[in-house]
């Protein structure tokens, strides 16, 4: 049965990137064996029940179609990795928590153990493709790593990922590129070759680009940082734009036609989040600092700066134009996860916004329609049940409030009854709309008063 694939992938880590990586790979090539590995059996449980540990818009049906013909989710790693000719290695790399570098430099022991296991179970030579995001140089350590626990070869190629959370699909069927870099040695360019020959059955041959090995590692971090750094370019402007009359839609409009602007990633929000923007910059800072570069780091620093400050910046605009108080009110929260079509909490600015105001005494009633209660009482540290409570309806979050804070842009959030929701809520009613979704003209028309990020705050009652 086994002698059917004319290949054995195996991929340690089922996460976010694991799952749906390995997912389109196993679909696009039907002769590929793929295996996708996690020492957490609850998470390949999911990933072999109805319903999946992430949520992706068109994965299921995906999964469905591949799994137990050539996509397997399996705890056994061992004897994945034994079969497999090319292990990607998915683990998560977070920020280091303590000890040297702790708060930036990323934290590699996930990948080191990935590295060391691998090494003690193979029967063979591999080829060994990073996929986590990784300092540059990372490819170095492992490779030694491996070498000095094994007597075969192995060829460590990065392959980043850039897919994004909520169309990881779409991402990983049409990329904008895929990169896969390497030693630039006989042996290194065959892995290459290998490696690339994958994805170029499904994406066009001039998007798989391949480069040495500290090229493609660094290229990872500096795509995050160089799309971070636009939304907090954008969110500057929008505290200017607050100030001065100018509407920050207009003005991201007016930029971004410019081609060598262009259109995308100008979105003004309450901030950036999810579990890489602000993880990688981080490490990109780290990095430059440890190579002597103090000004480069501080250069990038400044973009996770802007974004802790636009955080801040909107829960202390909520306090304010709330007459200077939000003791004892209710506020209903439309939205938890760091952007919407996906359920993932990690970074969100939701959870900023949520701890200052039940800091400043408010009660909140959170909606969020993918994020699980027990996440959102995890991120938030479990608060007691008459501070903040899970809603599983709109309407009901925002019943009795005293105001409306849109912290994801989910798109049923635009089509809620507002007039109904205004009935239901305590006056004067507000809506802070942190992702500029609503229809803040037919809001006031209601009866609302509408904050909404980078626009004038027109309406009179404010207290600023
Ligand atoms: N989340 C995203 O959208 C993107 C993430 N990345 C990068 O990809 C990497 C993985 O990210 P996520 O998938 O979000 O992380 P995740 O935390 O969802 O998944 C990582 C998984 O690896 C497993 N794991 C850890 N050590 C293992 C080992 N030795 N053997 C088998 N499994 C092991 C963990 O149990 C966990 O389930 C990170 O480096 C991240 O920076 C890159 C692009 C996009
Ligand atoms: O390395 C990673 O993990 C990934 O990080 C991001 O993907 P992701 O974090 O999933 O989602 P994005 O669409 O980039 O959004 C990140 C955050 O920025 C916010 N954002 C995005 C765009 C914008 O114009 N304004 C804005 O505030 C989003 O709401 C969200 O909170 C990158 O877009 C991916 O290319 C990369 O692979």
């Amino acid at each position: 049965m086994s002698t059917e694939f004319t290949c054995r992938i195996c991929c340690l880590g089922a996460g976010y990137v694991g799952g749906p990586t390995m997912t389109v790979i196993a679909k696009m090539c039907p002769d590929i064996k793929v295996t996708v590995c996690d020492l957490s059996e609850r998470r390949i449980a999911a990933w072999n029940s109805k319903s999946l540990p992430i949520y992706e818009p068109g994965l299921q049906e995906i999964v469905e179609g591949a799994r137990g013909k050539n996509l397997f989710f399996s705890t056994d790693i061992d004897a994945a990795v034994r079969e497999a000719d090319i292990i990607f290695v998915s683990v998560n790399t977070p920020t280091k928590k303590s000890g040297i570098g702790a708060g930036q430099a990323a934290d590699l022991q996930y990948w080191e153990l990935a590295g060391r296991h691998i090494a003690s179970i193979a029967e063979g030579p591999k080829i060994i493709v990073e996929k986590s995001t990784v300092p540059v140089k990372t490819a170095a350590a492992m490779a030694r790593v491996l070498e000095s626990n094994s007597k075969f070869a192995f060829e460590v190629l990065s392959n980043p990922e850039f897919l994004a959370e909520g169309t990881a699909v779409e991402d990983l069927l049409r990329p904008d590129r895929v990169l896969v870099g390497g030693e630039q040695t006989p042996a290194g360019l065959a892995a290459i070759d290998k490696l690339a020959n994958i994805y170029r059955r499904w994406v066009p041959t001039e998007k798989v680009l391949t480069t040495n090995l500290w090229s493609a590692e660094l290229s990872k971090l500096t795509a995050n940082a160089f799309l971070a750094q636009r939304i907090s370019s954008i969110n500057s402007i929008s505290a200017l734009c607050e100030n001065t009359g100018a509407d920050v839609d207009e003005v991201a409009h007016a930029i971004g036609v410019d081609s060598r602007i262009g259109p995308k990633f100008l979105r003004a929000s309450v901030g950036f989040g999810g579990s890489c923007f602000q993880k990688d910059i981080l490490n990109l800072v780290y990095l430059c600092r440890s190579f002597g570069l103090p000004e480069v780091a501080n250069y990038w620093e400044a973009v996770i700066t802007m974004n802790n400050w636009q955080k801040q910046r909107f829960a202390e605009k909520m306090v304010s134009a709330m007459f200077n108080t939000v003791s004892g009110k209710k506020i209903a929260v439309l939205g938890f996860a760091f952007k919407k079509d996906t359920g993932d909490t990690r970074e969100t600015p939701a959870i900023h916004v949520c701890e200052q105001m039940i800091k400043e005494g408010a009660a909140l009633s959170i909606y969020d329609p993918k994020v699980t209660v027990e996440q959102m009482n995890y991120d938030l540290g479990s608060p007691s049940p008459d501070k903040v409570c899970m809603e599983q309806d709109a309407y009901v979050a925002c019943a009795g409030a005293h105001a409306i804070a849109v912290l994801t842009e989910w798109d049923e959030f635009k089509t809620l009854d507002y007039s109904r929701i205004y009935t239901s809520m305590v006056k004067p009613c507000f809506v802070f709309d942190g992702r500029n979704i609503l229809d803040h003209a037919k809001l006031r028309q209601i009866g609302f008063q509408v904050f909404a990020i980078g626009k004038s705050f027109s309406n009179e009652t404010v207290l600023d």
